[in-house]
């Protein structure tokens, strides 16, 4: 199978739901069952799936406006309509509306399962396709300073990448820490091979070590099949570990002992697999005090420490103020696909005296909201009063009503949230506690712009 599946079976005629789900399981597709087209949607609203097999005609919802209510909740969930062999006509004009295919009820359940695998193979055609684009995105940086501090870590960092030495980078939120690691690797040896990047912070406990480490089959209830991990999926490559200083003890001492080896087992598994991999952490932490807190083990922090480069706060290199919002200022327009010929004197005198919190995510994210609310081609400082740009509001000080705090409350936030989830939108939709399609409309009304970091 070319990526794992995760199906639901909507069918108001008991036996054929369930004779369907063992069909499907004994294929190892995860499969859930539906008895009606109103349970259907609850669980679609709760749970991730990425194929419905929906009969026609059931009482209530039937098959055909539960596709139309999927299509519209999410477009990539594919739909397969089950119909008996009269009403083959229905099924066409199912998949005028989006359907993938029709199966009749009384054919081999090969055919259907053809079609389940054909979707498995687009599946994972669009992800190879979205994870280059990723690849891609992520290669955008500029690494040139005018601040001597920073200018000392670039050229650290490039004698450190002819080596196979564990990197430690240090610094806020939002200064480039991942920036400079893909630097690391695209300098290395190791350039043609995989950066593979994780961000520790986004995990449970649980679920970091089955990212980590992956599974065998039946390693716990529901994994049907093997996964190779994060560690694994990195041989010969770079592994980034992001926001190491968030990872739980029992896990720290499993990667010390991965460095130290450089084998992992898998979960489910206790036989030891090999890995050859560079390794660069990361952390926004004041490491020694978590060390001193009994957070943070001493013994990896001597590990992945070998050689550590910090990067200065955007507000200590305010020197590299021109060139850096040049720099996204171009990324912005083509992006947005809007044209803007510059900024006047009075909004790029506020841009080099702001003080940057979030570092140079913020100033990436201000240049793209003043390229959005751009009205004429050269942006100025009357476009900006009115708007939030700035994430500390002291900074501009405007008149505002109360419905334009909260939009900019809630915007603010929803940005936060999907930074810190590196713009997944289920997670982020869970915790905002909303469905994902609403946080859809919301990124849409205020116009924020999805690319992961
Ligand atoms: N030198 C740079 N050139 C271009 N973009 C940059 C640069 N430095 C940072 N950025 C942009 O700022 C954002 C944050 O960068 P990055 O993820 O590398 O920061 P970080 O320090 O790893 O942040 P965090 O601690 O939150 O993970 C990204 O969108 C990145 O593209």
């Amino acid at each position: 199978m070319a990526v794992e599946l995760k199906l639901l079976v909507v069918d108001d005629e008991k036996d054929f739901r369930n004779l369907l789900r063992v069909i499907l399981e004994r294929e190892g597709y995860l499969t859930d069952i539906a008895e009606n087209g109103n349970i259907a949607i609850d669980m679609i609203k709760k749970n991730h799936y990425d194929v419905v097999l929906t009969d026609m005609k059931m009482n209530g919802i039937d098959g055909m406006q539960l596709l139309e209510y999927i299509k519209t909740f999410d477009e990539k969930i594919e739909c397969i309509i089950i119909t008996g062999f009269g009403s083959v006509k229905n099924a066409v004009e199912a998949m005028k509306k989006g359907a993938f295919s029709y199966f009749i009820k009384s054919n081999n359940p090969q055919e259907l399962l053809f079609d389940i695998e054909k979707i498995s193979k687009i599946k994972s055609l669009s992800d190879q396709n979205n994870l280059l684009k990723d690849e891609i995105g992520k290669q955008n940086y500029i690494l040139k300073s005018k601040n001597h501090d920073f200018q000392k870590t670039i050229k650290y960092a490039k004698k450190v990448a002819t080596t196979d030495s564990n990197v430690l980078i240090l610094g806020e939120s939002g200064v480039g820490k991942e920036v400079v690691a893909r630097f690391i690797h695209k300098c290395s040896n190791r350039k043609n091979e995989i950066f593979m990047a994780v961000n520790c912070h986004s995990f449970s406990d649980s679920l970091l070590e089955d990212e980590l480490y992956g599974h065998e089959k039946g390693a716990f209830t529901g994994s049907y099949h093997m996964r190779k991990g994060r560690f694994e999926a990195s041989d010969k490559g770079t592994l980034f570990l992001d926001e190491i200083g968030d990872i739980p003890a029992s896990t720290q001492i499993k990667i010390l002992r991965n460095i130290e080896n450089k084998e992992i087992e898998r979960i489910g598994n206790n036989k030891s697999i090999k890995i050859d991999f560079r390794l660069i952490c990361a952390t926004n932490k004041d490491i020694k005090s978590e060390i001193y807190k009994g957070r943070f083990r001493k013994d990896l922090y001597y590990r992945i420490s070998t050689v550590i480069l910090e990067i200065p706060p955007l507000r200590r290199r305010k020197e590299d103020l021109p060139i850096l919002i040049d720099f996204f200022l171009k990324r912005a327009q083509k992006d947005l696909k809007k044209k803007v010929k510059g900024l006047d004197e009075d909004l790029m005198n506020v841009l080099l005296n702001y003080n940057y919190p979030g570092n140079v995510r913020e100033l990436r994210n201000i240049i793209e909201r003043l390229v959005v609310i751009a009205e004429n081609d050269k942006l100025t400082l009357r476009d900006v009063s009115g708007y939030d740009v700035f994430s500390d509001s002291r900074f501009l000080n405007n008149k505002k009503s109360l419905k334009e705090v909260r939009q900019f409350a809630e915007r603010s936030h929803i940005i936060k949230i999907l930074e810190s989830y590196d713009f997944d939108i289920n997670k982020t939709a869970e915790i905002l506690q909303i469905t994902s399609r609403q946080l859809y409309n919301k990124i849409n009304e205020y116009n924020i712009v999805i690319r992961k970091n």
